[in-house]
């Protein structure tokens, strides 16, 4: 990466102050850019889902690892609920999405509630033996008494196929049809998956990221306090994929005897450290056993670190004079927070990030763990919270006694409730998938990189003002 002639800067940047700058381009086309990471992770994309408590949970675990991503799921899950999710996630078809399933005698209201887990938004109705008898969406039950029975509303015109039906040729089977989804059966006829039109160019388009067993892959994260070393064995022996160390001030003894901790383990797992924001935070923590270091102090949509302490950095520079120490010692960093559009990815990756990391733009998806609201003007949104809030510290510390609760709770550095809209053209996570690999693959095209390292390479940057910035914004509008 560098700047363009007479762009140096003088001062720390964020990612609203940069530019990509479009240079010669042999790539022909944008599906000639290979997304892959390149920190050990085995992401395909290089898109990692926050450790927090109001976006990670099993079904972001599922549907990211499905379309390449990395879900880090939060210290505060109890080491039983993670070692479960886990398996769950593990037990998962990387092709087929999971079915939402009733039977024949429940209600239209049972449906109701479960329609929005799940983008694809359709309940499959299953006989004794899981075999499907027929489909509800939301269409089917609308306007219909929430006591009448699904067997008589559904639709019996369902399509099936077997699991090993090639996803193009599922894309064509729902092409033009009135069907939402295709449903996949093993030999037996039992339901085991469900696939929408646009799943199903998904699949074609996306790799999921997969261990050596071809089990989808999912992160979990530890603090620093208490039994680091027994925690961090207990994930390990759920099986997760990478162990993410975990805290605020990321550069502090306790991080490096915390990592010290989980190296005696031997992990054979990538290892996560941070938060940090200088090259010395990512020498040392490199030094103490770190794969990949964390990098962001406040800029997160639920922080208030900044507000509170003056602390932090401008997050763009932050990661390029974090990555640039970090490649020199053969490690790498994720970019974490702040990301609220697609072009935040492109440049945390110019900067030379292995991923940016995002929780709050995904907290308004239907896959995350949070309730469906409506709010006053009957648009859907979900609650979000800062890991540091009073909220989640209250939460963290349930078992202390009330004198460290209270003064624990005195340090707050986060939100407790913000509101998260899910964008009705884009309220699945995978459709946010889509528009930010989307605008990587493009970014990706003008620097003339068909890798992330080629890009990192190649990339090419401009300091803006304001101005520059507003410029860049659609006007939906007029003005
Ligand atoms: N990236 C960011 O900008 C930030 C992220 N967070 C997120 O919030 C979550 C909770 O993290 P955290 O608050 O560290 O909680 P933890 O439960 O991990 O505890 C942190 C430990 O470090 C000690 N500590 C020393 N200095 C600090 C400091 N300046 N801030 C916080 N702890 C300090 C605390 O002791 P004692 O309580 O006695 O002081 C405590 O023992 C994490 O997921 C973290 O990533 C939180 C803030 C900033
Ligand atoms: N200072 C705080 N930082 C927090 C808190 N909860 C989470 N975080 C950090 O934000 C990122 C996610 O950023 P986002 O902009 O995508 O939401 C997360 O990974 C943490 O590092 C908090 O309460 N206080
Ligand atoms: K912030």
């Amino acid at each position: 990466m560098r700047f363009i002639e007479g762009h140096r800067p003088s001062h720390d940047l964020t990612y609203d102050d940069v530019f990509l700058v479009p240079g010669r381009s042999a790539v022909e086309s944008r599906f000639g850019v290979d997304l892959s990471t390149f920190d050990g992770t085995g992401a395909t994309i290089p898109v990692v889902v926050a450790n927090m408590t109001a976006v990670a949970g099993r079904r972001m675990a599922e549907t990211v690892a499905r379309r390449g991503g990395l879900v880090v799921l939060p210290q505060d899950m109890a080491p039983d609920a993670v070692a479960e999710i886990v398996g769950w996630v593990k037990a998962r078809h990387t092709v087929w999405d999971t079915p939402l399933t009733l039977e024949p005698g429940d209600s239209v209201a049972d449906a109701l509630n479960l329609l929005h887990k799940r983008a694809h938004g359709a309940v499959v109705v299953v006989d004794g033996d899981g075999r499907p008898v027929g489909v509800v969406d939301e269409g089917a039950l609308a306007g219909v008494d929430r006591f009448t029975r699904l067997q008589d509303v559904l639709d019996e015109r369902v399509v099936t196929v077997t699991l090993g039906t090639p996803s193009r040729e599922v894309f064509g089977l729902l092409h033009g049809g009135s069907q939402r989804v295709a449903l996949g059966v093993d030999g037996d006829g039992v339901l085991r998956g469900v696939l929408t039109e646009l799943g199903a160019l998904r699949a074609e388009v996306y790799a999921p990221a997969v261990d050596a067993d071809g089990r989808l892959r999912v992160a979990a994260a530890i603090g620093v306090n208490g039994d680091v070393r027994a925690k961090a064995a207990d994930l390990l022996k759920a099986g997760v994929d990478t162990l993410v160390v975990d805290t605020a001030h990321g550069h502090q003894e306790k991080m490096i005897t915390a990592l010290h901790a989980v190296r005696s383990l031997e992990p054979g797992v990538p290892v996560v450290a941070g938060n940090v924001v200088t090259a010395e935070g990512v020498r040392d923590l490199v030094e103490a056993g770190a794969d990949v270091v964390k990098v962001g102090v406040g800029p997160g949509a639920m922080c208030t670190t900044r507000m509170m302490t003056g602390v932090g950095r401008p997050q763009f520079s932050a990661v390029a004079e974090c990555a640039t120490q970090a490649r020199a010692l053969g490690k790498h960093v994720w970019a974490d927070g702040g990301v609220r559009h697609p072009r935040d990815v492109a440049l945390a990756l110019a900067a030379g990030a292995s991923a940016a990391m995002v929780g709050s733009w995904f907290a308004g998806t239907y896959e995350s763990p949070g309730d469906l609201h409506r709010d006053e003007a009957g648009r859907l949104y979900k609650e979000s919270f800062g890991m540091a809030s009073k909220r989640a510290v209250s939460a963290r510390t349930r078992s202390d006694n009330a004198f460290d609760r209270a003064r624990k709770g005195l340090f707050e550095e986060g939100i407790s409730a913000s509101r998260m809209r899910l964008d009705p053209a884009r309220a699945g996570v995978e459709d946010l998938l889509d528009s930010i690999t989307a605008g990587v693959r493009s970014a990706c095209t003008y620097a003339g990189a068909t890798t992330l390292e080629e890009f990192h390479g190649r990339a090419v940057l401009g300091v803006q003002s304001a101005a520059g910035f507003a410029e860049g914004r659609p006007l939906p509008a007029g003005w």
